[in-house]
């Protein structure tokens, strides 16, 4: 018995027969459909009062017979594998339309989705005749990538073509001529693309509730911000798309019509990825990926990509780890082929990317051994931070939302050389230089990992350790930059991390970065809304003389405490995970007389610095602890 397939409830027996007869055409390769086949779908069309598609595979033989209802026709899960690059499905689909209607746009989302190679509909008469034919097809991708942020430019270039509808007996086309002429094309095309990322070009997708105030500004900002996410990730970003609606859908966040437009969108730019501009749920994400067909991304595991390819450190590499499994758990319970596009990250970067395919078992256990190592690394870090004592060379955390310029100013401070970059996370493990001030006071000036707004909790963790160090400074620079249009929510959201991570207790300075780029009211006027904050250029040496004179009156009573222990001696255990290098190191310090003098800091703070020569090597914090240092203050 050959199945049917689709709405197959309720069939007399005489349309079931009609229907199973269909599966006896055969249809050659040089014609869409033969007249015997159009007859047969229109007879069991005008018998079931349904629309009734034959599945025709090039070899002449019809492999699905399906059954939809009046207006419209739900394909059977053809098996998801994506065609060979271009190349299509060989099935091509031939269906009834009752109603005299020309191809709906559930019959373009099917070819292209499916990438069938041909899609065709039977108009017929009220009498149940067929009358004519009107038929789609896959075109190439256009070259030329615009960019276009609003959603109203998604139907400019269709992915498709349609013909006719033509009067059944002026149907004149080759099929097999039509569908070699374009397959040669699809594979000229994809030959000559030029390959920048592994999962291809992706679309980037907002969808905000309409109700929100301000809803359209923040969607937009929110993009700008997750188009430098998807740039740093190496991500090559074919189109934006935004959407505001009523309500979040909570199956497939957009609307299907939308989501139908989107996928569309995808074929005629070739992109292969949607990333979306917030946290998906595990459902919807499986089933974005399943309607669509496309690989389905989320902000979380976009960041996580960019940590997975930026950790260096054990710990980070391990925190990293751990948060890409916590993300991926959940989302291996799914039972469904799309789980490969949703685990993984892009291309499947990062630690955690064999670990990520050995199912939920294993992955619980390496959770745990993870969390231990952690645990393990959090413990001799803590012993060797008390090791270190309160008192000994003052630490100055720069902190502030992800590309303010921090890495830039602990550079332009100490002459350092860490990676600074336009790019988010350009800091991932985090460095430290000494900077000496006048009257032999010292300063360890540590940088920090960058803020971002709606941070994954499961980051947030391994965030937090990176702030470990953090906790024990002195001093916090809060590093904001100046000439970014959402200065302001970077401000908040900074304040808002670092109460979570309770280092709102340490002093803190303002310190707005980047006034290269604004003018002279614009700098005027955010002085006067922040008198206390310091203004500057981290890029300009000269402009940070103030930030010097404010620290060194910050830290004055901290060097005078400290001064009044005459001799004081770090003893550092070697750690298995750091090196060291062989004695232990002492530090040595000395009682200070008078205080400085603002003028000349600069300059003696510089001489001081280049003075140690030596020192100028990159040395992380932890490191500082651990080895002879060659700048040691001696009486
Ligand atoms: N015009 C201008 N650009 C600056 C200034 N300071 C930093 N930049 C640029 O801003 C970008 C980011 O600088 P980074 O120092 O990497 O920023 P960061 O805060 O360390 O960033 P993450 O480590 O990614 O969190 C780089 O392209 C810098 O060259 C400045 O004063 N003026
Ligand atoms: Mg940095």
């Amino acid at each position: 018995m050959p199945t049917l397939y689709g709405n197959t409830t309720g069939l007399s027996p005489n349309a079931t027969k009609l229907l199973e007869r269909i599966y006896r055409r055969k249809v050659p390769l040089n014609v869409i459909a033969t007249p015997e086949l159009i007859k047969a779908l229109a007879e069991a069309s005008h018998e079931t009062g349904r629309q009734v598609g034959a599945l025709v595979h090039r070899s002449g033989e019809i492999d699905y017979v399906i059954v939809g209802d009046a207006t419209r026709l739900m394909l059977p899960d053809i098996g998801r594998l994506r065609a060979a690059q271009g190349r299509f499905r060989a099935l091509r689909l031939v269906h009834t339309h009752l109603w005299n209607e020309e191809l709906t746009r559930d019959d373009f989302v099917d070819l292209v989705r499916l990438r069938l190679d041909l899609v065709a509909a039977i108009q017929l008469t009220p009498g149940g005749e067929p009358r004519s034919l009107q038929y789609a097809y896959n075109t190439p991708p256009h070259e030329k990538i615009e960019k276009a942020s609003d959603a109203e430019s998604i139907e400019e270039h269709l992915p498709y073509a349609t013909v006719g509808p033509l009067l059944l007996g002026r149907v004149d086309v080759d099929f097999g001529q039509l569908i070699q002429a374009l397959e040669d094309e699809f594979a000229k095309r994809s030959r000559t693309r030029k390959v920048t990322a592994k999962d291809g070009r992706a679309l980037l997708v907002h969808v905000a509730e309409k109700t929100k105030h301000g809803a359209l500004a923040h969607a937009e900002e929110s993009l700008r911000e997750l188009s430098e996410l998807a740039d740093t990730a190496g991500v090559e970003i074919a189109d934006t798309v935004l959407q505001l609606r009523e309500r979040i859908d909570p199956r497939h966040v957009m609307g299907k019509g939308k989501l139908d437009e989107v996928l569309l969108r995808a074929a005629e730019l070739d992109a292969e990825t949607l990333v979306f501009d917030r946290n998906l749920t595990p459902s919807q994400a499986s089933a974005i990926a399943k309607h669509t067909d496309l690989k389905v991304i989320d902000r979380t595991q976009l960041i996580l990509d960019i940590f997975a390819q930026r950790a260096e450190s054990r710990d980070g590499k391990l925190q990293v780890e751990l948060a890409q499994l916590k993300y991926a758990l959940p989302r291996l319970s799914q039972k469904d082929d799309s789980l490969s596009r949703l685990t993984g990250g892009i291309g499947g970067r990062g630690p955690g990317e064999t670990k990520l395919e050995i199912g939920r078992r294993r992955a619980k256990e390496r959770v745990s051994f993870l969390e231990d190592q952690l645990k393990r690394l959090f413990r001799q870090r803590e012993v060797r931070r008390r090791r270190r004592g309160r008192l000994g060379v003052p630490v100055v955390s720069i902190v502030g939302y992800t590309n303010a310029g921090k890495s830039t100013l602990l550079n332009t401070l100490t002459g350092a050389d860490v990676l600074a970059e336009n790019k988010l996370f350009a800091t991932l493990d985090p460095r430290s230089r000494r900077l000496r001030f006048p009257e032999e006071r010292e300063i360890v000036l540590t940088d920090t990992v960058g803020f971002i707004r709606d941070l994954p909790p499961d980051l947030f963790a391994a965030f937090r350790a990176t702030f470990e160090e953090a906790a024990d400074a002195d001093l916090l620079l809060h590093v904001v930059d100046a000439s970014d249009p959402a200065r302001d929510q970077h401000i908040e959201t900074t304040e808002a991390l670092l109460t979570e991570l309770h280092l709102v207790e340490i002093p803190r300075i303002l310190v707005f970065n980047k006034i290269d780029r604004l003018d002279a009211d614009e700098a005027r006027w955010l002085q006067q809304g922040h008198p206390d904050a310091i203004l500057l250029s981290a890029t300009e040496r000269e402009t940070a003389r103030p930030l010097l004179a404010r620290i060194a009156e910050r830290l004055k009573s901290r060097w005078e405490a400290s001064a009044l222990v005459p001799t004081y001696t770090v003893d550092e255990g070697g750690a298995d995970d750091e090196p060291v290098d062989g004695e232990a190191p002492s530090l040595h310090r000395t009682a200070a007389t008078d205080d400085g003098d603002g003028e000349s800091l600069w300059n003696e703070a510089q001489d001081a610095q280049d003075a140690q020569g030596e020192s100028a090597s990159l040395t992380t914090l932890a490191e500082l602890g651990a080895r002879p240092r060659r700048s040691v203050l001696r009486i």
